[in-house]
């Protein structure tokens, strides 16, 4: 591995923790484009590359991030607990808890760059945000535990900057990343049009929103890598990275679904009704749990966030790093629904 990294150039080699992940995988590729020396820490090992070292272990565990985190000088963490996992315990240990070791393993292996992703969710209350910047305050009623550690480890990350001692931290807030191989959104939208869910719109359908795709997420993690220095406008920093390109969020759906040959939604339900209706329905399941565990597809989260309007200005990744998209949303949608061909509705 020394031999990599040297190879590399002390300055391009990095490690992505989580990079077995939907936004990892494409993290590695990019990297790789682009010359830098990759080593992949996660607790699974979903693909392989002899162009890149891998690390099993948990992230909680910081004996065992240290030796995939020597000698680089520059670390992308990007693991999680999946969202839809609900598991309170489980998103302290990793979001919080295992941020805490992640940082710890980085200041004794001396890497100099920590580069978090984080979620634009971190100040949304499930009302309105309009082209909302990063000056706004974090939600005090988060709308899941998911987005409660996704805020704890945003923090941790952004506090832990410290450049008298060669160490900068910044976090990039996506928000609705699609894209190839996403596991959490366009699979799941198929599954709920598969039965039969997805008939309703909920709401007005007017509700803009960003959703962004997996490269442009990439790209602004490795721009926010190449920029992040002593005296840098993104020391301890959050800045926004989506498409810039906000759209009604069943516009999008029926986009993805029209894509892969199902119907799109075309009936109205009241956005209150499909609230209450979501909040009732997980509170009997919560009821249920001891005895059986039966996952919801319309959550108050979901439905929260399919009804309201939630799009966040990235002006401030613009000026600071000169970010832009590099794949419009309509090129995305057609190489994400390119992409799923075994999610296409079989004709009869
Ligand atoms: N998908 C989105 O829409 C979205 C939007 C905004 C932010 N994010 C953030 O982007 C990051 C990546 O999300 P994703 O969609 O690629 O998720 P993913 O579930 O596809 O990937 C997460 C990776 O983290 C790894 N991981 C989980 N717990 C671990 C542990 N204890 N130790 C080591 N590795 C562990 C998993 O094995 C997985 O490979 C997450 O931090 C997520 O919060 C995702
Ligand atoms: C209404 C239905 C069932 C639509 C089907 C598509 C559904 C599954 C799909 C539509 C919107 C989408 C979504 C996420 C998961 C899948 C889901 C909900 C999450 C929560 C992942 C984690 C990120 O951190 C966070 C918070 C972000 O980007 O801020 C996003 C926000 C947007």
């Amino acid at each position: 591995m020394a031999t990599r990294l040297r190879a590399a150039g002390a300055g391009r080699s990095c490690t992505v923790i989580g990079g077995s992940g939907f936004l990892g995988q494409h993290m590695v590729e990019q990297l790789l484009a682009k010359g830098y020396s990759v080593n992949v820490f996660d607790i699974h090992k979903r693909f392989e590359s002899d162009q890149v070292t891998f690390f099993l272990g948990d992230l909680c565990d910081k004996e065992a991030l240290l030796p995939a985190l020597r000698g680089v000088a520059v670390v992308f963490h990007c693991a999680s607990p999946a969202p839809a996992s609900d598991n309170r315990e489980l998103f302290y240990r990793v979001n919080f808890t295992g941020t805490k070791a992640v940082i710890e393993a980085c200041r004794e292996a001396g890497v100099q760059k920590l580069v978090l992703t984080s979620s634009a969710s971190v100040v949304f209350e499930g009302t309105d945000i309009k082209n909302g910047s990063e000056d706004l305050p974090y939600a005090q009623k988060p709308i899941d535990y998911y987005t409660e550690t996704k805020i704890l480890q945003e923090k941790e990350v952004l506090s832990a900057n410290d450049p008298d001692n060669n160490f900068f931290t910044t976090a990039i807030r996506p928000h609705g990343i699609f894209g190839p191989r996403d596991p959490q959104l366009v699979p799941i939208l198929v599954q709920a049009a598969r039965s039969g869910k997805m008939k309703f719109i909920i709401g007005d359908g007017k509700n803009l929103v960003d959703f962004t795709y997996v490269e442009n997420v990439v790209h602004g993690h490795i721009l926010a890598a190449e920029k992040l220095h002593k005296g840098s406008a993104l020391c301890g920093k959050a800045f926004h990275i989506t498409n810039d390109e906000p759209i009604p969020f069943w516009t999008f759906m029926s986009r993805i679904l029209t894509g892969l040959d199902y119907d799109p939604p075309k009936y109205h339900i009241p956005y209150w009704l499909a609230y209450y209706l979501a909040l009732l329905l997980s509170l009997l399941l919560a009821l249920l749990r001891p005895l059986v565990t039966i996952k919801a597809t319309f959550t108050p989260m979901r439905v929260a966030l399919a009804g309201t309007f939630h799009y966040y200005s990235c002006e401030r990744a613009k000026r600071a790093m000169g970010y832009s998209p590099v794949v419009s949303l309509d090129e995305a949608i057609a190489r994400t629904v390119q992409s799923y061909p075994g999610l296409r509705r079989a004709r009869a």
